[in-house]
């Protein structure tokens, strides 16, 4: 039986529980991995033992500075807890009790851990790490990651901070020439951190060589008062993640020690000489580490907003299927399906290419440590266009389970505009969506060249199939094929086709005489398009290799029926491209759109025992209507009775206005 059935739960979701195909815990076991499962059951009974880590009250009700107050109290708790609690060398262990401590709005040590470490990890030279690495790991500072600039975001090479050498002092001088030069987003920044990463253009013996990356302190360590030449402050109220101190800052005339800078690639001599990197990226490898990061950071959010949709609609009943049988669960609604089961599927299909792209990135960087550089396009490439790809559908996946929820899903007790605000920076920070699917467009133009003069590159997993010849007809509907692999061909076809017609027309606008850049920005939408094709190709690759790996025949046959949803619906989401050129037929179109039913038919039965399956805990789902125990309706009228509004019964200043309004417009009738 369930672990999740329990008495008093609201017995429609039981019944949902008790329907299942498979076991519920055999099927955790295979998505998180048996130790990771029973580690993430030790953790979560450790957060459960442990009160001090509740919030006081429902976090929708507190201002902002009650809620950085209290992630701060909590970050504290966390860190002093984490060497008890958990194994802090693993990141699945590290980033669970995170989720279960902090929630997701926000933590003062984020960016320390995210991007401020890594930086140091990556781009300290030897000595630089010996110095900065244990304080850091030791919490003797908290650190973040400033690049960004009131005035440039995307275009690094026009941020306008400058690290001016001055050999004479052996000393860098920090500066901000203008106001768009503030830094101006960097998380944390704002009250949190009292050292940053500072990305400032370097200048020596007159020359400027670029963007490179500083270690600064920016406020006392024992006042945490600014020091002296640098304001620093919080940026206000964003849409979302308002836990977090995202911050401005700018430098006057700073001077910094020459071993600020980050000496691991680049370096500047005692003497102002130059010595540049081996390759001129290798400085944003935090940036990559996060782009690699936000894939299964979508699969999360995802997952977790369907797990509310489902739970929720398998409680909500309204209206009649068949008149005069009685309400139905909102959920056997076929459209009701079509708009929660595809999250799902896409939310595996994230976790699968989350786990492979952040592998790609750790073997990466050890190549890197030991001189092999040649992965770093590849991986630049492939991250770039999963980040952009995989926040953009999440944030639309989000917004279909908000809705499917009606009007209890606009609350904030549904969980979701919490999920929402936070998932969707996801498509700006790191870098704006169409700026990085332009970015993995270079790539494939390079590989389109390459197929075009008939010189392949070495061969490589994600992108050997641009070379190969695929059938001229899509054959979807054609053969006996258990593997799917007429439908990724399909994707295979439309990728190649819309790689190397856009690269024709590059040609062609160069030969009628436009300049590379101008014939690019006429191809932009085009070249985005191709990124989107490939990136599906990989998704989809992914998914049907991670399937196949799968031994368990009950459990395989859900994730069959997830890929086939999964496969199906994106054939029906760019079938316009497949239809095009006549590759795909009408007919096929249609065979597909049946493949979509009767997958979401397969997974109805299923689809409570699913998502519990994920082992997404109340503590981390903060939402009403997706509890465990299905019992929304009471716990919604307690929460609102949690409105600080509702602690008068007549707001103190009713009379001021409403009631002397009302009282005059009464007198007044009087007359
Ligand atoms: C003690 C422990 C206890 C533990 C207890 C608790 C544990 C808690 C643990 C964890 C907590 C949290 C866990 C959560 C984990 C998830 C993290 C997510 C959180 C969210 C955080 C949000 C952070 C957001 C931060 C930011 O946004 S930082 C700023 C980002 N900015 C950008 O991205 C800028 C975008 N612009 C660019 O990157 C570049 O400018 C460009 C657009 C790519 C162009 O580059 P540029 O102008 O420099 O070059 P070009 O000349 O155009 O290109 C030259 C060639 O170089 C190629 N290129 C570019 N970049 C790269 C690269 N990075 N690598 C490789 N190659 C690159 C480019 O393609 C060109 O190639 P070519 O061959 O075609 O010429
Ligand atoms: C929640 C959040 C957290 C953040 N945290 C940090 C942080 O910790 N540290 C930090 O340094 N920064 C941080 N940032 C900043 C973030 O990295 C930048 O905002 C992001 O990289 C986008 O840059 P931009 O703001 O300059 O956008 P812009 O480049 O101004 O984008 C505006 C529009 O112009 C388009 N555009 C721009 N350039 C091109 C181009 N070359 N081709 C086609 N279209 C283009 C974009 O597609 C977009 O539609 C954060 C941002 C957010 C929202």
């Amino acid at each position: 039986m369930s672990r999740y059935i329990r008495e008093g739960d609201n017995p429609d979701l039981t019944e949902e529980r008790r329907k299942a195909s498979f076991d519920t815990e055999a099927m955790a076991e295979l998505f998180w991995g048996a130790r990771n499962l029973m580690r993430r059951r030790e953790i979560a009974n450790y957060v459960e033992q442990h009160r001090e880590f509740d919030d006081p009250q429902p976090t929708a009700f507190m201002t902002r500075e009650e809620l950085i107050e209290n992630a701060t109290r909590k970050a504290v708790l966390t860190m002093e807890h984490a060497e008890k609690a958990i194994d802090i060398t693993r990141d699945e262990e590290s980033h669970y009790f995170n989720a279960l401590t902090m929630g997701i709005d926000g933590n003062p040590f984020g960016l320390h851990l995210v991007m401020a470490i890594p930086t140091i990890m990556n781009n300290a030279d030897e000595g630089q790490q010996d110095e900065w690495l244990p304080k850091a790991l030791n919490r003797e500072f908290i650190a973040t990651y400033a690049q960004t600039e009131m005035g440039h975001g995307t275009n690094l090479k026009k941020l306008e901070t400058t690290a001016t050498y001055d050999p004479k002092t052996q000393e860098f001088i920090l500066h901000s020439p203008t106001i768009t030069s503030t830094k101006w987003w960097p998380g944390n920044l704002g009250k949190s951190s009292n050292y940053s990463v500072v990305m400032a253009q370097l200048y020596s013996q007159g020359k400027c060589y670029g963007a490179h990356p500083f270690f600064v302190q920016l406020r006392d360590l024992r006042t945490h008062k600014p020091l002296p030449g640098i304001t620093v402050g919080d940026i206000g109220p964003k849409f979302g993640i308002n836990t977090n101190d995202n911050g401005f800052l700018r430098f006057d005339q700073v001077r910094i020690p020459r071993r600020s800078m980050f000496m691991k690639h680049a370096k500047i001599l005692p003497d102002g000489t130059y010595v540049p990197p081996s390759h001129s990226k290798l400085n944003y490898s935090a940036m990559v580490y996060v782009r690699a990061a936000v894939v299964s950071l979508m699969a999360s959010h995802l997952l977790a907003c369907s797990t509310i949709a489902v739970r929720y609609s398998c409680i909500r009943r309204q209206g009649e299927i068949t008149p005069g049988t009685g309400e139905v669960k909102v959920l056997d609604y076929q459209t009701q399906q079509y708009r929660i089961f595809p999250q799902i599927a896409r939310g595996v299909a994230f976790r699968l290419s989350g786990n492979y792209i952040i592998q790609l990135y750790r073997q990466t960087m050890t190549d890197i440590k030991n001189g092999d550089i040649s992965a770093v396009p590849d991986l630049h490439a492939i991250s770039c266009g999963l980040k952009a790809v995989t926040s953009y559908q999440g944030a639309l996946g989000l917004e279909q389970c908000r809705m499917a929820c009606g009007g209890h899903g606009y609350l904030q007790a549904s969980g979701f505009p919490l999920q929402y605000t936070v998932a969707i920076g996801a498509c700006t920070y790191e870098g704006e969506n169409m700026v990085m699917l332009l970015q993995t467009a270079r790539h494939l133009i390079k590989m389109a060249k390459a197929i075009r003069s008939g010189r392949p590159p070495k061969p490589n997993k994600v992108i050997d199939y641009l070379f190969k010849k695929g059938p001229t007809k899509c054959l979807i509907d054609q053969t006996y094929d258990p593997n799917y692999q007429s439908v990724l061909e399909a994707f295979e076809h439309l990728s190649r086709r819309v790689t190397l017609e856009v690269y024709d027309r590059l040609v062609q606008l160069q030969q009628q005489g436009r300049s590379y850049e101008l014939a690019w920005n006429e191809c932009a939408v085009d070249l985005c398009k191709a990124t989107r094709a490939h990136v599906r190709t990989f998704l989809a690759k992914t998914f049907v290799e991670e399937v196949n790996k799968i031994a368990d025949i009950s459990l395989k046959s859900v994730f069959q029926d997830l890929l086939q949803l999964y496969l199906f619906y994106e054939v029906t989401e760019c079938a316009a491209g497949l239809l095009e050129d006549g590759f795909m037929s009408g007919q096929q179109l249609t065979y597909a759109k049946k493949n979509v039913y009767d997958a979401l038919a397969k997974i109805r039965p299923n689809a409570a025992a699913i998502v519990d399956s994920f082992d997404i805990s109340d503590r981390e789902l903060q939402s009403v209507l997706g509890r465990r125990d299905g019992n929304v309706y009471e716990n919604l009228l307690k929460w609102a009775q949690m409105s600080p509004l509702n602690k008068h019964d007549v707001l103190p200043f009713h009379h001021k206005y409403l009631g002397k309004m009302m009282d005059e417009a009464r007198q007044k009738s009087k007359l």
